[in-house]
């Protein structure tokens, strides 16, 4: 199971989470998002170890910007959580790993995904609110047996300390990572580290027991 920690901005939170070690980490290029990034310094992520994906969080925004992002914090990944479409996420593919998000309720149609086949890397299935994300807000992950493609997703959308021994009841075959974001916060952007340490403990047992 990977790891992600997405929406953060603080330079001694950031030191704090990569000696947690996940495999990714996550930061908010989304202007209107309290967990922007606003004018962090580039040094803060090239001193990330090449092991994590440093990965640029976007919203409708335009290849170029995206791409001048991609080059200026020199991000392995971006998560595109807007109405990006597939010829959009492939020509970011062409350079960086795309991860491409949905918001997720009742109703949704997983039929839509089926264009993204071979221009995403991932997709990644957060809850639906007019937020984009962020939302700490969870959907019904019984939907996600729906979900009959052979492309590996990430869950995210109010993953939280109260639930994560839930997380790890999905047994689906194509899930492949989780993206602990605004529940484990003291304030945006500002990671609670005990809170993570906990999860992580839990995810990485778990995976462990399935070897
Ligand atoms: O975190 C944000 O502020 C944000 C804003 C706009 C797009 C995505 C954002 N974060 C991503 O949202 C999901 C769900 O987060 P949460 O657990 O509900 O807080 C997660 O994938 C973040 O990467």
């Amino acid at each position: 199971m990977k790891i992600k920690v997405c929406g953060l901005k603080q330079p001694d939170n950031i030191e704090a989470i990569i000696a947690l070690q996940p495999d990714y980490m996550g930061f908010i290029c989304y202007g209107i998002s309290p967990r922007f990034i606003a004018d962090l310094p580039v040094d803060v992520l090239d001193r990330l170890p090449q092991a994590i994906q440093k990965t640029g969080v976007f919203v409708n925004d335009s290849l170029e910007n995206i791409s001048l992002l991609i080059k200026e914090y020199n991000f392995d990944a971006v998560q595109l959580h807007g109405y990006e479409n597939p010829e959009f996420c492939e020509a970011l593919k062409k350079r960086v790993t795309v991860l491409k998000a949905f918001g997720v309720d009742e109703g949704f149609d997983f039929e839509q995904l089926n264009p993204y086949a071979g221009k995403v890397d991932y997709f990644l299935f957060d809850t639906k609110t007019p937020k984009h994300g962020g939302s700490g807000l969870t959907f019904n992950w019984d939907i996600l047996d729906k979900y009959k493609m052979d492309l590996p997703f990430f869950l995210s959308g109010g993953l939280s300390p109260d639930n994560i021994e839930q997380v790890l009841q999905i047994k689906h075959p194509q899930f492949y990572g989780v993206d602990l974001n605004s529940r484990f916060e003291t304030a945006p952007g500002v990671k609670d580290i005990e809170k993570l340490s906990k999860a992580f403990e839990l995810l990485r047992q778990s995976a462990t027991n399935e070897i």
